[in-house]
C-alpha cells in the first residue's frame, strides 16, 4: 500500500491534482434572470486585463442579443437559437436548452481550446442562460460542469441581485436555489451578492450569520410565504457556515480583490476536497464495474456448463437450444454487450459444438427420410 512517506508513491498519487493545478480555474457564473450575470462578467473581465491576466470568456447564453465583452468562444457562433426554435418547433425556454444540448455534444472541442490557452491564461469564464434552471437542471448543464470539474479547478460563481434580496423572502428563495445548485454539482461556491454600489449587503451577511435577525425582519412581512421562509431559515443554517459570500458591484468593480480572495480559497477547497471526493467515487465507480464484470463472467461460465451438460443429456434439447442462440437468444445477446475476448471463445464453441450435433441430426433424419422414401 502507498504511504505519504514514500516520495515516488506520493509524486504518483498527486499527479493528477498537480496537472489540474497547472490549468486555468472555471468560473461557472449563475444566477437568476436579471441579476446581472452579463455585467459581472463584463466588469470582472474588464478588471482582470487591466491587471494583465486577461481571462478566456465563454459564453454559453444562446439567446442574448449581444456579447458586451470580447468573447473567446460564443454559443451563438456554433448553434442558431432562432433556427433551433424553428426546426423544432419549439418555445423560447426549449429552444434555449436544445441549443445548450447541441453544444454540449461538442464541449470536448471548447476542453481543447482552453488546454491549448492553459499557458498563459489563469482564468476561464462561463458565462450561462438567464433561465437559470436551463443550465443546473438540464443534461447540457450537468455534462459542461462534471466535464469541467474533473479536468479544471472549477468554482461556481451564483450571483444575487442584492437590491431585490432586501425582501427576507426573496432572499431565502434565492439562497434555497443556491443550496440546491451547490448539492447538485458539488463544486466550490461563491455567492456574489451583486449591486452593492445600490444597497449593502451587509444585511444578507447578518441574516445568514444569525437566525434571530432573519427571523426579526421576517415577522414584519406579514405574507403565508413568511411563514415558509422562518421554518428554512434554521435548515439553511449549515449551508451558510460552508459558504463564502463577497459583496460585488457589477457597475463600479467594488469587491473585486475580495473576489479574487475568494476564489483562490475556492481553488484550495477544490484540491483539498472537491478532488479527492471525486477522485474517490471514480475509484468506487471502477470498482463496481469490475465487480459487475466478474459477475457477468461467472454467470454466462455456470449458463455455458449448463448448457453442456444439457447438450450431452439429449441431442434434442441441443438443437432447441442452437435454433435459439441462432436467432439471437439470451447468451448470444450477452456476447454482443460484453464484446472481449473471453465471451467470443466461449461463443465459437457454443456455436461450434451446437452446430455439429445440429447437421449430424439433420443429416441422419433426412437419411432416414430418403431410405422410407424409397421404401414406400
Ligand atoms: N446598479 C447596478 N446595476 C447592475 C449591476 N449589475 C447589473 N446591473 C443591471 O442589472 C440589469 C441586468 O443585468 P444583466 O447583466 O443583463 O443581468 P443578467 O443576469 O445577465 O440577465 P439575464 O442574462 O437576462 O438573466 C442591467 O440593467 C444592468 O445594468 C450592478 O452591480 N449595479
Amino acid at each position: 500500500m502507498a504511504t505519504a512517506e514514500d516520495p515516488e508513491k506520493k509524486a504518483e498519487i498527486d499527479q493528477p491534482l498537480l496537472e489540474r493545478h497547472k490549468k486555468p480555474v472555471c468560473l461557472i457564473v449563475l444566477g437568476m434572470a436579471g441579476s446581472g450575470k452579463t455585467t459581472f462578467v463584463q466588469q470582472l473581465t474588464g478588471l482582470l486585463h487591466m491587471k494583465k491576466k486577461a481571462p478566456y470568456v465563454i459564453n454559453l447564453d444562446p439567446a442574448c442579443r449581444e456579447v458586451p465583452y470580447p468573447v473567446n468562444i460564443d454559443i451563438r457562433d456554433t448553434v442558431n437559437y432562432k433556427e433551433v426554435m424553428k426546426q423544432y418547433s419549439l418555445g423560447p425556454n426549449g429552444g434555449i436548452v436544445t441549443s445548450l444540448n447541441l453544444f454540449a455534444t461538442k464541449f470536448d472541442q471548447v476542453i481543447k481550446l482552453i488546454e491549448k490557452k492553459s499557458e498563459n491564461t489563469e482564468i476561464a469564464i462561463f458565462d450561462t442562460p438567464g433561465q437559470i434552471e436551463v443550465f443546473t437542471w438540464s443534461a447540457s448543464g450537468s455534462i459542461i460542469s462534471e466535464t469541467l470539474g474533473a479536468l479544471f479547478p472549477t468554482v461556481v460563481v451564483y450571483v444575487i441581485d442584492t437590491v431585490r434580496s432586501v425582501s427576507p423572502v426573496t432572499f431565502m428563495s434565492n439562497m434555497l436555489y443556491a443550496c440546491s445548485i451547490l448539492y447538485k454539482l458539488r463544486l466550490p461556491f461563491i455567492i456574489v451578492m451583486n449591486k452593492i454600489d445600490v444597497v449593502s449587503h451587509k444585511f444578507a451577511l447578518e441574516w445568514m450569520k444569525d437566525f434571530e435577525m432573519f427571523e426579526e425582519a421576517v415577522e414584519r412581512d406579514k405574507s403565508h410565504h413568511a411563514n415558509l421562509s422562518r421554518s428554512l431559515s434554521l435548515t439553511l443554517d449549515e449551508f451558510y457556515k460552508d459558504i463564502t459570500t463577497v459583496g460585488f458591484s457589477a457597475v463600479t468593480g467594488e469587491g473585486f480583490e475580495e473576489f479574487l480572495a475568494a476564489v483562490d480559497a475556492a481553488v484550495v477547497e477544490y484540491e483539498t476536497e472537491y478532488c479527492p471526493e471525486h477522485d474517490r467515487l471514480l475509484k468506487l465507480q471502477a470498482e463496481a464495474r469490475t465487480k459487475d464484470k466478474d459477475r457477468q463472467k461467472k454467470k454466462f461460465q455456470h449458463d455455458f456448463d449448463n448448457d453442456v451438460q444439457a447438450q450431452s443429456v439429449s441431442s434434442a434439447t441441443s438443437e432447441i437450444l442452437l435454433r435459439n442462440r441462432a436467432i439471437g437468444g439470451e447468451s448470444i445477446s450477452l456476447f454482443l454487450i460484453t464484446d472481449n475476448d473471453f465471451w467470443q471463445t466461449k461463443k465459437t464453441e457454443l456455436v461450434r459444438n451446437h452446430s455439429t450435433t445440429f447437421w449430424k441430426n439433420r443429416r441422419r433424419s433426412n437419411s432416414r427420410n430418403r431410405i422410407n422414401l424409397r421404401k414406400s
